[in-house]
């Protein structure tokens, strides 16, 4: 992996900040990948889906406030100064506004924090924040919340699968093994909303992920049903849950990793914290046993999550 970008990062803020009417050459994608329509979801479960919301998740709300106020106030700083956290493709810890090194690739309209989280040994302390001065504990105190709620939801996925329920938390490496992340995105206002998107079609790669919202609560995840994107309505005070790769390939398929993306939005800017809880990296990640039989054979070969996601 190259040491540094191809091109001189411009933080999506400071074109947005400029005042700019128009959306730069770099961000317009061709025709056919523009945000067109708009579909709502009708009901149908999770499996087929991907996606899910949780209320009622019993994750102390306080920790949650102090959460987005402490990274709003982060993504508030003057551009100049997020800059001291500059990542690199090297890693992608700290602060960033492009994804690959691909010098004619479209870029999307975000600029974001990565972090790793767990364990705390693979931490890197300079890119953990000074500025705001309680980042550090806020974020400590809001991994611990989420690792609890991440592992409630494994174990009902588990079931849902008719697995043991700790199939999946155990498949993940314990509570020990288990590892975690987190890329907080900062979507400003876009001129052309309709020519760019505030983020790329993708699947998470990893177990699962929740995502929290700024209490503005603005939609714009688009998650993919055949060949249509439909948009996601946030419910107030909820998580929107979704699996990742290491989840479809444990429940052979049964679990869809979805496709999603992010809109750009011309009236309101947005503020999304995703937490991905992944396996450990040197696990081999193979469905479950007993999801494989002569009727549904293994649709995948046994890969460790570090092989996976190289
Ligand atoms: O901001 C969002 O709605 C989704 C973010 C996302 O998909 C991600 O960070 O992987
Ligand atoms: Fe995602």
């Amino acid at each position: 992996m190259p040491a540094d970008w191809p091109d001189v990062i411009v933080p999506v803020q400071t074109l947005s900040d400029s005042g700019i009417t128009y959306v730069p050459q770099q961000y317009i994608r061709p025709l056919s990948e523009r945000p067109i329509g708009n579909n709502t979801a009708t009901k149908s479960n999770t499996c087929d889906w991907g996606f899910f919301q949780v209320v009622n998740h019993g994750v102390d709300l306080d920790a949650v406030k102090r959460m987005r106020q402490v990274w709003k106030e982060f993504f508030n700083l003057p551009v100049e100064q997020k800059k001291l956290y500059a990542n690199s493709p090297m890693s992608y810890e700290g602060y960033g506004s492009r994804v690959g090194v691909d010098k004619e690739a479209i870029l999307d309209w975000n600029d974001y924090y990565f972090l790793t989280l767990l364990p705390t040994e693979t931490t890197i302390p300079e890119k953990w924040l000074s500025a705001p001065s309680n980042l550090r504990d806020v974020t400590e105190k809001y991994t611990f919340h989420m690792m609890n709620l991440s592992s409630l939801l494994l174990k009902a996925i588990s079931n849902t699968l008719e697995l043991d329920e700790e199939h999946l938390n155990m498949a993940f490496g314990g509570s020990h093994g288990i590892t975690a992340s987190m890329r907080v995105t900062y979507y400003p206002k876009c001129p052309q909303p309709d020519l760019t998107l505030g983020l790329s079609p993708h699947t998470d790669i990893g177990g699962i992920t929740l995502l929290l919202l700024d209490d503005n609560n603005v939609a714009g995840t688009q998650v993919r049903k055949e060949n249509e994107w439909v948009t996601l309505q946030p419910m107030p005070g909820a998580f929107i849950i979704n699996v990742g790769d290491q989840i479809q390939i444990i429940s052979n398929g049964k679990y869809k990793s979805a496709e999603h993306r992010v809109l750009a939005n011309s009236d309101e800017e947005r503020l999304s914290i995703a937490f991905f809880c992944n396996p450990g990296g040197d696990l081999p990640i193979a469905p479950a046993s007993k999801l494989v039989s002569p009727i549904s054979p293994a649709q995948y070969h046994p890969t460790t999550f570090n092989e996976y996601r190289k």
